[in-house]
C-alpha cells in the first residue's frame, strides 16, 4: 500500500475558498515528483501528507495508516520548505533532535545523525551553529533531519532550491540509494533536472490533479519537435496548457 489522498478537502481558513476540494491521488512505490506553478497546492499536499495539516473532509493513508493516527508520523518524515535554523543548537545537534522527536533513543539519533550529515557531504560542518550555516547547507541540514529515522515515507518540499549544482548531484544520489527502500515524494520547480529520474509525475494546478503518471507516459505529451534536454518542460508545459 502506498500513499493514498482520497476525496480530500483543505482550506486554510474556514471562510476561505479551499485549496484542495475532494482532491484524490493514489502514487505508487518509488520515486514521484510534484510539479505544478507557484500556489498550485504542492506545498499543502505535503503537509497533508507530513500530518501536519489533517483535511476537513476526506482521508489520507500510508500502507493503510491513516495520517490521523498517531503511529503515522512514524512512518513518515517530512523536509518542509523552509527549514529554520535553531539559534545555538549544532547541525548534529538539530538532526539527532528531529530523530528524537521521532521516537529514536538519544544515543541512537546522535549516532545516526552523522551518518545523515555525511549522507548529504556536511560531516565537515556538524559541530557548526545552524543559525551560521548559508541558506544550501541548512536545506542540506533539513534533507540529513529528514534521513534521520527510518521512515517508509520521505516528503520533500523543494529540497534543491537554493542548492548548489554539485550539491543538487549529491542530492540526486542520495535519492537513487533511497530508491526500493523508501517512498519519496518530493516538490520541484527542477523539472529538467529531476523529471527523468523519477518513477511517477504529478502535475498540480489549482489544487487538481491534472496528470499522474510514468514518466515515459509524461513524456508523451512533449512536442515532437521539442530539443533534447527540453523535452520533460515541454511536456510539463503542454500538460498545464491543455487545461
Ligand atoms: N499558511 C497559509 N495560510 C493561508 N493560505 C496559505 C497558506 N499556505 C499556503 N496558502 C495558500 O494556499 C495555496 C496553495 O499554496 P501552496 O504553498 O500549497 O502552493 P505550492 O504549489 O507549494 O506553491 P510554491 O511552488 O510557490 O511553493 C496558495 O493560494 C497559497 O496562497
Amino acid at each position: 500500500m502506498t500513499l493514498v489522498f482520497e476525496e480530500c478537502r483543505y482550506a486554510y481558513r474556514p471562510w476561505r475558498r479551499p485549496v484542495l476540494d475532494g482532491m484524490s491521488l493514489v502514487l505508487p512505490e518509488g520515486f514521484t515528483i510534484l510539479l505544478g506553478p507557484n500556489g498550485a497546492g504542492k506545498s499543502t499536499m505535503l503537509k497533508l501528507a507530513a500530518a501536519v495539516g489533517a483535511p476537513q473532509r476526506g482521508t489520507v493513508s500510508f500502507r493503510g495508516v491513516d495520517s490521523k493516527k498517531k503511529e503515522y508520523r512514524r512512518l513518515i518524515s517530512w523536509m518542509p520548505q523552509h527549514i529554520t535554523p535553531v539559534a545555538g543548537l549544532t547541525a548534529r545537534e538539530y538532526v539527532a533532535y528531529v530523530g528524537w522527536l521521532k521516537g529514536m533513543s538519544k544515543a541512537d539519533a546522535w549516532d545516526r545523525a552523522v551518518q545523515a550529515l555525511e549522507r548529504v557531504e556536511l560531516q565537515q560542518r556538524m559541530d557548526v551553529k545552524t543559525h551560521q550555516l548559508s541558506g544550501g547547507q541548512m536545506r542540506r541540514v533539513g534533507v540529513a533531519a529528514a534521513l534521520v529515522h527510518d521512515a517508509g515515507l520521505l516528503l520533500l518540499d523543494e529540497p534543491t532550491a537554493g542548492m548548489d549544482p554539485r550539491q543538487r548531484r549529491v542530492f540526486r544520489d542520495v535519492v537513487r540509494s533511497l530508491s526500493g527502500e523508501v517512498q519519496v515524494v518530493m516538490s520541484t520547480h527542477d523539472i529538467a533536472d529531476l523529471a527523468e529520474e523519477a518513477d511517477t509525475v504529478t502535475v498540480v494546478n489549482d489544487g487538481r490533479i491534472l496528470k499522474s503518471s510514468s514518466v515515459d507516459e509524461f513524456m508523451k505529451a512533449a512536442s515532437p519537435d521539442s530539443a533534447p534536454g527540453r523535452i520533460a518542460e515541454s511536456a510539463y508545459s503542454a500538460v498545464l496548457g491543455a487545461y
